[in-house]
C-alpha cells in the first residue's frame, strides 16, 4: 500500500493495486455512516430477508482460491479491438466451420463473419460496385461510398451502424476497422432526436443500416448529410455453407487470410469506437475507445484488450472451451464488450436474442438443459445481464406454474457462469437469485471509458454489496473526503488507471481534461470504500446517489437495497429532495409486488410511510429511513435498465 496527498490539501489518495489488501482500517467519521455491506453482515441467508420466500435451493458451488488466474495478462495481446480481428481470423484458417454468431436460428462461421467485413471494408473504401458483393436492395445499392479521394483508407471517418444485435452488426463493425474507420454503434430503438444527436455529435459521415431499418435511417442520414448504405446479408452456415465441399471453404478461408493480411488493414492504429454514455449524470458523451492504447505502449507489454478479456480468459483457463454467451445488446459496453468482443476473442459463439424478453431467455436454457438433465449441443453457457434484467427474470420465474419452475429453476443451475454489472445489484436480489439457480452471480463495475476495472472472482469468493477487487493491471485510487487520517471514513471518489482507458471525450477536450487527475487516472465520479478485505463497496454516483441530510452523508444504493427486501417491493429508488430544515430529506419511490398491487384498494398505498418506517426501524438507522414515500407502477429507466435519477427528481418536483 502506499498513501499520498494530493495536490489538493483537502483530500487524500489512497493508492491500491490487485495484489494488494486494504490499505486502511476504515473507521467511522463521526459524521459519515456508508455502512453498505456492514448491515448484510448479519443477514442469514434464510428467512430474515423479505424477497428470500423462494422454493427449492440449489447447492452453492464449490468457491476455490485465487482471486484472478495468475497467467491472465501473459495471455493478452498486444492491441484491443483490432486483436479480435486477428483471432477471428486465426480461427476462421485454423477451424473454417467454427461457429461465431447464432441468431434467428441461422449459425454464421468466423469465416463467413469475416468474409463480409471484408466486403464492407472494401466497399467502403473503394466504393466499387461491381465486385459482386454489394447487392442492390428495392433501389437502394448497398455499400456505394468510397473514401474521399487521395486517401487509402477511411482514415478516421466515423461510420454509424444501426442494426440489431446480428451477424450484419458485428460484420459491420469488422469492416469498419479493416477500412481504417471508426464504428460508432447507434440504437435502433432511440428517438430520432437522440440518433440525431449522436449522428451529429460524431460527425457521422456514413450510416450503415440494415433493410428493415433502412426508411427511417435514410432519412436520419439525410438530415445529418451523412450517406447511407445498407449492409449485405452475412451469409449464413445453412444457406450457403452447407452446400459447397470442405476443400471449396479452405481454399477461400486462406485467400480471404492472405488478402487481409497483405492489405495490412490489420495493423488497426488510431480510434477504433466512440461508444456514448448512457446519460444517467447528464446528456450521453462520446467516449472514444482506440485499438492500441497510449497508455498501452507505456505500459510496455500490458495491453489494452485486458478487460474484455479478462473474464474469459478465467472460463478458458476453467475447463472446456466451448461457451455460448447469450446477448441482447450491442450498444453499451457490457454488451459490446464483456457479451461480444471478449467471448469471440476467445472462440466462443454468441448468440443474439434480437430484444430482452423473460419468456424467451427461460425457454433458452430449459431448450439448452432438458428435464432429464442432458445439455444439448450449442447450449447456453455463460449469461450476463444488468440487475434490473435479472429481476425481471425473476418476476417471469414466480409466474410460472410450479412445474415449470422446477425445470426452469434446474436449467438454469447448469450454465457455467452468470454475470452480473452496469449498474448495483441489490443484495436481496442476489440471493434470491442464488436460492433459485445455485449462481452466486459475478458481480463487477465498469464504465463506458475502462470498460470494467473491479470484479468478483471467478474462483474465491463473491462477496454480496461489493465489486470486488481491481482487474490485473488495473490501478486504483481514492480520493478521500477527509484527512484519510486514522479516524478516516475511507471515502471517497474512485479513481482508475488502467490499460483499456479510453482516449477522449470526443470533441470535449476541457471535459476530458477535467476527468483526470495527475498520474492519468481517471475520477469516476463513484463514492466508494473498501472493506476489511479489500473488497470495493460502490456507495453511487456521487453527483446522485450520496443524499446529504444534515450533516450526514447516506449511500441511497443501501437504503434501495433495505427497502428491495420489504416482502410488498418489487423494484426502489431511493433519492435526495430538497428539505428546508436537513438541506435533503431522503425519499422512496417503489413498485409495489404484482399480487400486492392487486390486493391494494383503490386508495389505500400498498405501504404507507408509517408500516415502511416501522418496518424499517432495525434494519436501517434511523437517520437512514425515508421520510417521504411514493408508489408507482413502474420506474422510468433507460435502455440499460438504470433509473435516471436527475430525471426523477424533475418527476417529484
Ligand atoms: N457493479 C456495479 N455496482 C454499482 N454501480 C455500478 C456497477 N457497475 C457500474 N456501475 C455504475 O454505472 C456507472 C457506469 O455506467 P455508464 O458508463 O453507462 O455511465 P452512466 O453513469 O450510466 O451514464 P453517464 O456517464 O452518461 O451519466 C458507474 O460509474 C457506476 O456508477
Amino acid at each position: 500500500m502506499s498513501a499520498f496527498t494530493s495536490t489538493n490539501r483537502f483530500s487524500r489518495l489512497i493508492h491500491f493495486d490487485s495484489c494488494r489488501k486494504r490499505p486502511l482500517a476504515s473507521s467511522f467519521c463521526c459524521r459519515l455512516h456508508y455502512s453498505l455491506l456492514s448491515s448484510y453482515a448479519s443477514c442469514s441467508s434464510s428467512s430474515s430477508i423479505g424477497l428470500l420466500r423462494v422454493l427449492r435451493p440449489y447447492p452453492r458451488r464449490p468457491a476455490p482460491r485465487p482471486f484472478f488466474s495468475a497467467n491472465a495478462a501473459e495471455l493478452l495481446p498486444p492491441d484491443a479491438s483490432m486483436e479480435v480481428v486477428k483471432a477471428a481470423l486465426k480461427r476462421c484458417s485454423t477451424q473454417p466451420g467454427t461457429v461465431a454468431i447464432r441468431s434467428q436460428q441461422k449459425s454464421y462461421s468466423y469465416a463467413q463473419l469475416l468474409s463480409s467485413a471484408w466486403k464492407i471494408s472494401n466497399l467502403l473504401c473503394t466504393g466499387d460496385l461491381s465486385n459482386g458483393c454489394a447487392r442492390s436492395m428495392n433501389g437502394v445499392s448497398s455499400i456505394a461510398i468510397g473514401v474521399p479521394s487521395g486517401k487509402k483508407n477511411l482514415e478516421g471517418a466515423r461510420i454509424g451502424i444501426v442494426a440489431k444485435p446480428s451477424a450484419e452488426f458485428v460484420a459491420g463493425v469488422f469492416g469498419t476497422w479493416l477500412g481504417g474507420g471508426v464504428a460508432v454503434p447507434l440504437a435502433v430503438s432511440y428517438p430520432e432526436a437522440e440518433l440525431l444527436h449522436v449522428m451529429n455529435d460524431s460527425d457521422v459521415s456514413i450510416l450503415l443500416s440494415t433493410e428493415e431499418h433502412q426508411e427511417l435511417m435514410k432519412n436520419v442520414a439525410a438530415k445529418c448529410g451523412a450517406q447511407f448504405s445498407l449492409i449485405p446479408d452475412v451469409s449464413s452456415i445453412t444457406s450457403d455453407g452447407d452446400s459447397r465441399n470442405k476443400l471449396e471453404v479452405e481454399i477461400d478461408v486462406e485467400t480471404l487470410r492472405r488478402e487481409i493480411e497483405d492489405s495490412k488493414a490489420l495493423e488497426g492504429n488510431g480510434d477504433a469506437l466512440i461508444v456514448y454514455t448512457s446519460g444517467t449524470t447528464g446528456k450521453p458523451k462520446g467516449v472514444v475507445h482506440t485499438h492500441k492504447s497510449v497508455t498501452a505502449q507505456r505500459h510496455g507489454n500490458i495491453h489494452h484488450v485486458i478487460n474484455f478479456c479478462t473474464v474469459y480468459l478465467y472460463i478458458i483457463s476453467y475447463n472446456e472451451k466451448k461457451f455460448i454467451n447469450l446477448n441482447f445488446s450491442t450498444l453499451h459496453v457490457h454488451g459490446l464488450f464483456n457479451a461480444l468482443f471478449a467471448p469471440l476473442y476467445a472462440g466462443a459463439a454468441v448468440e443474439f436474442m434480437p430484444k430482452f424478453s423473460v419468456r424467451g431467455i427461460w425457454e433458452r436454457w430449459r431448450e439448452s438443459y432438458p428435464k432429464d438433465g442432458t445439455k444439448v449441443d450449442n447450449a447456453i453457457t455463460v449469461f450476463t445481464g444488468v440487475p434490473t434484467m435479472y429481476t425481471r427474470l425473476l418476476q417471469g420465474y414466480e409466474a410460472m406454474d410450479p412445474e415449470l419452475q422446477a425445470t426452469s429453476a434446474s436449467a438454469a443451475s447448469q450454465l457455467r457462469l452468470m454475470m452480473c454489472g452496469s449498474s448495483a445489484l441489490p443484495y436481496p436480489l442476489m440471493k434470491q437469485w442464488e436460492t433459485i439457480t445455485g449462481h452466486r452471480l459475478l458481480e463487477r463495475y465498469g464504465m463506458t471509458e475502462f470498460v470494467m476495472a473491479l470484479s468478483n472472482p471467478l474462483r474465491g469468493t463473491r462477496k454480496g454489496g461489493t465489486v470486488g477487487k481491481p482487474l490485473p493491471h488495473v490501478e486504483v485510487k481514492i480520493l478521500m473526503e477527509d484527512d484519510g487520517g486514522p479516524d478516516s471514513s475511507g471515502v471517497g471518489e474512485l479513481c482508475v488507471r488502467s490499460p483499456s482507458l479510453f482516449k477522449e471525450y470526443w470533441k470535449q477536450p476541457e471535459v476530458t481534461k477535467e476527468s483526470f487527475i495527475d498520474g492519468g487516472f481517471f475520477k469516476t465520479g463513484d463514492t466508494v470504500k473498501v472493506d476489511e478485505d479489500g473488497y470495493y463497496i460502490i456507495l453511487g454516483r456521487s453527483s446522485a446517489d450520496i443524499i446529504k441530510v444534515g450533516g450526514y452523508k447516506l449511500s441511497a444504493l443501501e437504503i434501495e437495497s433495505r427497502i428491495l427486501e420489504h416482502p410488498s417491493v418489487s423494484e426502489c429508488a431511493v433519492v435526495g429532495v430538497p428539505d428546508k430544515d436537513y438541506g435533503e430529506a431522503i425519499c422512496a419511490i417503489i413498485v409495489p409486488e404484482a399480487g400486492e398491487k392487486e390486493k391494494t384498494e383503490e386508495l389505500k398505498p400498498p405501504l404507507s410511510l408509517e408500516e415502511l418506517r416501522s418496518w424499517a426501524k432495525d434494519k436501517l438507522a434511523p437517520y437512514k429511513i425515508p421520510t417521504r414515500l411514493f408508489s408507482w407502477n413502474s420506474l422510468p429507466r433507460n435502455a440499460m435498465g438504470k433509473v435516471n435519477k436527475k430525471e426523477l427528481k424533475k418527476l417529484l418536483e
